[in-house]
């Protein structure tokens, strides 16, 4: 079989080899855009196994089409089969108004984003922005702070929540102002949750898969250096995995378009040439429960022609009593030890004889599902991949000098409302005589409507610059100036991250990844930064 090694192409039409580390034009500076970020140092010579999510990691979906595609599909399971009215199927869906990180206040109606410390800084009623007072009424109360958790809230922790975000807020609007065309009894909870249900059963019952699996250059992108980064790292001697939710039918369909640009029906449909980039594949994972070294789930061998799924004891092949005689060694070193169904994170270690769980290296994009999970339970090293950082970090770039001007004014908001509150203090406490009095009232009042007018100069450059990464939600990683909870949690979960799992390829194998320096509020002023 010829060996998969897919090309791109440069503007001039001719083909040319991915720019990978190990190539002779690697090894240089790495564009902002496609860089690994290092929140916990990680020395990749200490790492055995480098393991992969399939969905929304190795696979990027196309948002446009994708997530409009389970759009439709929900809407069509809400109408037909819960009861809602056929106006929805004339429904549009803008799939850039929804970003992660956001959570769902399931019994309000609410959508929000917080900062690091769940202070609830943007809120929306459906599409209708909450007024400010309406906001701290609702949520400003620090006593009685929600976590902000189900079973009231939910998270928008992956892309692929994108659509039944928007369709809850949509659900809100429609209910509020059409109260009797809802399902009766149908509160927002209750919304929520058959939206939930449905877009739930879209990617059980073939309406997402199927479609994918027909023209999956139509929903996919494609990605010419996954090939490449994955020999990368096994020539380095590292063992490559695959874990992933996505059962073997589908993760077969997938991985053939990324690894050779094959599809169910071309000239040269799907094989199974790409399981030789892996070591083990373990599909319809279950995660996060495979993360628990006690899961007892089943672990099967997978026969990859048929997909039937065949015991094993704790991942040795058990042949079936007839077969015995007939069993082919070739079978259980290439096929059967590779691929799997189920099973838990003890099966896959035992696999690939990890010693300790600090040698493997897990990329996802789920921050709970792939990362949060696999690094608390298991102490596995993390690398999250976040597409949206690609334009984040482009604009943070192009803003740079926005920025520094917004830093100004902060500065002199802070410094005249010093100024107020000493000229108000010395008004009040003052002996001055009655004319001096005057003039310093005077001043104050001048200075009050300097310090009016900078804060509005402040707060309308803030909001114009966060409106420039995204017109509703502002900038990913942030709200104001503090960190968005998506970027506490990335912070505190992800040892790694980066937009496009590919990245990888752009760096030596044993690479060291250090983390900035830390700055404390009190450094600032000091450490020329
Ligand atoms: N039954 C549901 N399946 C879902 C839902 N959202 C995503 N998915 C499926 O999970 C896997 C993810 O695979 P991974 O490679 O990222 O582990 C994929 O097959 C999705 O279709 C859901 O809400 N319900
Ligand atoms: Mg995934």
């Amino acid at each position: 079989m010829d060996e998969v090694h897919r090309t791109v192409e440069g503007n001039d039409g001719t083909s040319k080899e991915p720019h990978i580390w190990a190539s002779p034009e690697g090894g240089r500076d790495i564009e902002i855009a496609k860089q690994i970020f290092c929140n916990r140092s990680l020395n990749m010579r200490n790492i055995v196994a480098v393991g992969f999510d399939m969905d929304y990691t190795l696979a990027q979906y196309k948002p446009e089409t994708f997530e409009s595609l389970a759009y439709e599909g929900t809407i069509r399971k809400l109408v037909y089969d819960l009861g809602y009215p056929p106006e929805l199927l004339h429904w549009t869906f803008d799939w850039t108004y929804m970003v992660r990180g956001l959570v769902l206040d399931k019994k309000r109606g609410n959508i929000l984003k917080m900062d690091r410390h769940k202070y609830v800084k943007v809120a929306y009623h459906g599409f209708r922005e909450m007024s400010k007072e309406e906001k701290v009424g609702t949520y400003g109360s620090t006593l009685i702070r929600d976590s902000f958790d189900e079973p009231d809230y939910a998270l928008i922790d992956t892309l692929f929540s994108l659509a039944e975000a928007y369709l809850f807020a949509q659900l809100v609007d429609f209910k509020d102002k059409n109260p009797g065309k809802v399902p009766q009894g149908a509160d927002y909870a209750r919304m929520y949750k058959d939206v939930r249900a449905a877009v739930d059963l879209c990617h059980r019952d073939g309406t997402l898969k199927q479609m994918v699996a027909e023209d999956p250059k139509r929903y996919i992108n494609e990605d010419t250096s996954i090939v490449p980064m994955l020999k990368m790292l096994r020539d380095s001697g590292r063992a490559t995995f695959l874990v992933t939710n996505s059962l073997w039918d589908y993760t077969n369909i997938v991985m053939n378009f990324l690894c050779g640009g094959r599809t169910m029906h071309g000239s040269d449909p799907c094989n199974f040439e790409w399981l030789k980039y892996f070591d083990v594949v373990v599909t319809g994972s279950a995660k996060p429960g495979f993360f628990h070294e006690d899961n007892r789930a089943g672990l099967f061998e997978v026969e990859p022609e048929s997909g039937m799924l065949l015991n094993t004891d704790n991942g040795t092949p058990m042949p079936q009593v007839s077969e015995l005689a007939s069993y082919c060694c070739f079978q259980i070193e290439i096929l059967i030890l590779v691929l799997m169904q189920g099973g838990s994170v003890g099966h896959l270690h035992k696999l690939l004889s990890i010693e300790s769980s600090s040698q493997v290296l897990y990329v996802g994009d789920h921050i709970y599902g792939d990362i949060l999970r696999s690094k608390k339970v298991l102490g596995w090293r993390t690398m999250l991949v976040v597409p949206e950082l690609e334009r984040e970090v482009e604009l943070l770039w192009q803003l740079r000098d926005t920025r520094r001007q917004l830093r100004l004014l902060r500065n002199e908001r802070d410094h005249i409302e010093d100024e107020v509150h000493h000229l108000k203090w010395s008004l009040n406490v003052s002996c001055l005589l009655s004319i001096a009095l005057l003039h310093l009232s005077c001043f104050s009042s001048n200075k009050q409507a300097e310090r009016d007018k900078v804060r509005i100069t402040h707060q309308q450059a803030q909001r114009e610059c966060h409106q420039k990464f995204h017109k509703v939600w502002g900038q990913l990683m942030k709200t104001g100036y503090q960190n968005s909870r998506f970027a506490h949690q990335v912070e505190r979960f992800a040892c790694l991250y980066t937009s496009q799992v590919s990245n990888i390829s752009l760096y030596s194998p044993d690479k060291y990844y250090r983390p900035s320096e830390d700055f404390m509020p009190h450094e600032f002023g000091i450490l020329p930064l």
